[in-house]
């Protein structure tokens, strides 16, 4: 029997580029606001795919709610949201679950009968024994045959077992490899492939509330990326940002975190920074290999205008709070790129270290 076709995932659902977005957003908008829909990010979800336009059956559905209420009820937002922005993630959710029950259930079934198998085995050794330790009769024969046949059944269903314990084994290693993959694509980014926003103000909000002695912010922001963008396109954009990441990941301290914070900004977290001047030390060799890069464009092998980026850095104080610091790092990022950018700015004045 055929599958049902996969629902997509939302990177499938919105691949568009910045530009073609932006066009989306602005007829997504007026939508919204024409029937007093609050912009909030699940109707902008639906939206912005009504002014895709590539699910028929989505518009049809809100034009109808619009039309019949003349608003747009919360509970008819969710379900909307739900059966075309998320139904790809959804599925996947249960799909993996649905895995785990059947594994549980097989693996239940299994170890079921080899208990009752067990149990027939104890019964018949101790009736055999028992027969055994009788004065010999004549019925010797008979006793030694019934125990060698349920040795032979016994040994026959755990052989069965085991055969169904190694498969369960391989299930569980596939599930759990299907695991890790979900794990890293909801804390990756996946173009740069270092940690994601979201995973990055976890990471954050921990290391402050559990030891921020010796912690330290650095916030990088690529120079005039716009320019660079406009000049050559957003794809070698895409690529000079990727080159970032494999830099930020090759140059990355033990126990540090690398992540995109938004667009061309990323955030590190070093730890074991006792004075800004390793972390200064760490931001000024990131700083000279993005200058040093040479991007090429493959169609030409021309090279393209030097990269360079801004940094600013803060170390934790006791009383930070996630905002304070990203706050006085992203400061003194804003204080890198007023100075003339491709430098190095850190918050606390008494610390001062130029590029
Ligand atoms: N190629 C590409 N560009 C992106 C991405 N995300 C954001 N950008 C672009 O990054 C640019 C950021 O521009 P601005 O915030 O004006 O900053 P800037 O031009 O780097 O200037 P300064 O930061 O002041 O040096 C915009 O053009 C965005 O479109 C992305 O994922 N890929």
């Amino acid at each position: 029997m055929s599958q049902p076709p996969k629902a997509p995932s939302i990177l499938e659902l919105f691949p568009e580029e910045t530009r073609e977005a932006a066009a989306l957003l602005k007829q997504a908008v007026p939508h919204m606001m024409r029937h007093d829909i609050p912009p909030n990010p699940m109707h902008y979800a639906l939206w912005y795919a009504y002014s895709r336009g590539l699910e028929p059956d989505l518009n049809r559905r809100l034009d109808k709610i619009v039309k019949d209420f003349d608003s747009f009820p919360p509970e008819s937002a969710l379900k909307l949201f739900r059966d075309f922005i998320i139904r790809g993630e959804i599925e996947d959710a249960r799909a993996g679950q649905q895995q785990v029950m059947d594994l549980v259930d097989d693996i239940e079934v299994d170890v079921s009968h080899s208990v009752t198998g067990s149990q027939h085995y104890q019964n018949s050794l101790t009736l055999g024994l028992a027969a055994l330790q009788e004065p010999v009769t004549e019925d010797l024969p008979n006793v030694l045959s019934d125990l060698q046949q349920s040795t032979q059944e016994m040994q026959e269903q755990q052989e069965k077992f085991l055969y169904r314990l190694r498969a369960a084994q391989s299930e569980i290693q596939h599930l759990r490899s299907q695991l890790e993959r979900a794990h890293i694509a909801a804390t990756l980014d996946s173009l740069t492939n270092v940690f994601n926003r979201h995973a990055f103000t976890r990471l954050l909000e921990q290391a402050l509330s559990t030891d921020q002695h010796g912690l330290a912010l650095v916030m990088l922001d690529i120079d005039h990326f716009k320019q660079f963008n406009d000049q050559y396109g957003h794809p070698l954009g895409d690529r000079v940002l990727q080159h970032v990441g494999q830099l930020l990941r090759d140059l990355l301290p033990p126990r540090g975190v690398a992540a995109r914070y938004g667009g061309e900004e990323f955030c590190v977290i070093l730890r074991d920074c006792f004075d800004l001047h390793s972390a200064h030390a760490f931001a000024e060799q990131l700083r000279l290999k993005i200058q040093a890069l040479r991007i090429k464009v493959r169609s030409t092998d021309k090279i393209l205008d030097t990269v360079t980026a801004s940094f600013g850095l803060a170390l934790a104080n006791n009383s930070d709070t996630f905002e304070s610091l990203l706050t006085r790092a992203d400061d003194a990022l804003y204080q890198a790129k007023r100075n003339g950018r491709n430098q190095i700015h850190p918050a606390t004045p008494e610390t001062a270290l130029s590029a």
